[in-house]
């Protein structure tokens, strides 16, 4: 568990709560961005993915401008930055989710265990079992419980017998926390259940085809303070087996949740860092700025 320096703590929870905060005098000279350059840690030891100098463009608008980072192995990884800054569509480029938009292009070098993401040859089914993704809404199929659990392990063919079937959906379901809850329902319809249980449901639906990272992008943004408590213990018990990527705007949750944290702004990476690190001493007067709530 992380701890921030208790002043900011208090605006970052202000900001949290969408209170107004009081915006110092802007000191331009200190907010400049270098393109390309990122302070603090960006790289570590054990990569899983490893990011190069990438950049994303929606036509002729660059979204994501020359970023350079490495996601370590079994980290979590908070994305925080002010609306539009690109955290998603970075996070979005890690399983290749952009590829459905016509007019996306990415360039640079990324890296998942040294394995080339974009390799034309690439398949992109097997790529996103590996990296699984979490949205904002629960997105549960309009199916059973058991067959949202039960169906990337069926279309990925990775049980042969029902026997086997059943396991993988216990299994899932209990890492998800969600077992005691679901074990005498699984018949039922997914959508019955409450926004915090899909949630969970969709989580077990990503670990059902036994991913190496998990993508979440605002996973707990439509769930309420007790659904996202038992959303942020998983995430903490996960990342013992998961390479986690978590794209938040509450800070408060990236620092409860994560081990460093990714600071972006217009399409920069402007500093990342050990989260304690950002939210207590941040080296760029941009981070500062940002969760000390001067804009959000
Ligand atoms: N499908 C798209 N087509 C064109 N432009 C897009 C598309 N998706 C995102 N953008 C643009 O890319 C930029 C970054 O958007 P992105 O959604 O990645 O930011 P974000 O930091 O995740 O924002 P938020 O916190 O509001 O979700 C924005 O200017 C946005 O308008």
């Amino acid at each position: 568990m992380n701890t921030m320096n208790p002043s900011i703590a208090a605006k970052a929870n202000m900001q949290d709560q969408g209170a107004e905060i009081p915006v110092p005098a802007d000191r331009p000279e200190d907010t400049i961005i270098e393109e390309g350059r990122t302070v603090g840690k960006p790289f570590v030891d054990d990569p899983k993915f490893k990011l190069r100098n990438v950049s994303v463009s929606y036509g002729s608008d660059r979204a994501i401008k020359d970023i350079s980072l490495d996601i370590g192995r079994n980290e979590v990884i908070s994305f925080i930055g002010p609306s539009g800054c690109g955290k998603s569509t970075f996070l979005r480029c890690l399983n290749r989710m952009n590829d459905s938009i016509d007019i996306c292009r990415v360039e640079g070098q990324l890296l998942l265990d040294d394995e080339d993401v974009y390799h034309s040859k690439r398949d992109v089914v097997e790529l996103r079992a590996r990296v699984g993704m979490v949205f904002q809404k629960p997105n549960p199929f309009p199916k059973s419980i058991y067959d949202n659990v039960a169906y990337g392990p069926r279309i990925h063919g990775l049980a042969n017998r029902k026997s086997d079937l059943d396991e993988i959906v216990e299994n899932s379901l209990r890492k998800a926390g969600l077992w005691e809850e679901a074990k005498d329902r699984l018949d039922s319809v997914a959508t019955g259940m409450s926004g915090g249980q899909q949630q969970r449901l969709c989580i077990a639906r990503a670990i059902a085809v036994s991913p190496e990272v998990i993508l979440m992008d605002e996973p707990c943004s439509a769930l309420d303070p007790i659904a996202t408590a038992k959303v942020e213990e998983l995430i903490s018990e996960m990342s013992e087996s998961y390479t986690i990527v978590i794209v938040t705007h509450s800070m408060q949750q990236a620092a409860r949740v994560s081990r460093r944290t990714a600071y972006f702004h217009l399409g920069h990476l402007v500093e990342v860092n050990e989260t304690d690190k950002v939210f207590t001493s941040p080296e760029h007067q941009l981070t500062e700025s940002y969760i000390t709530g001067r804009f959000g």
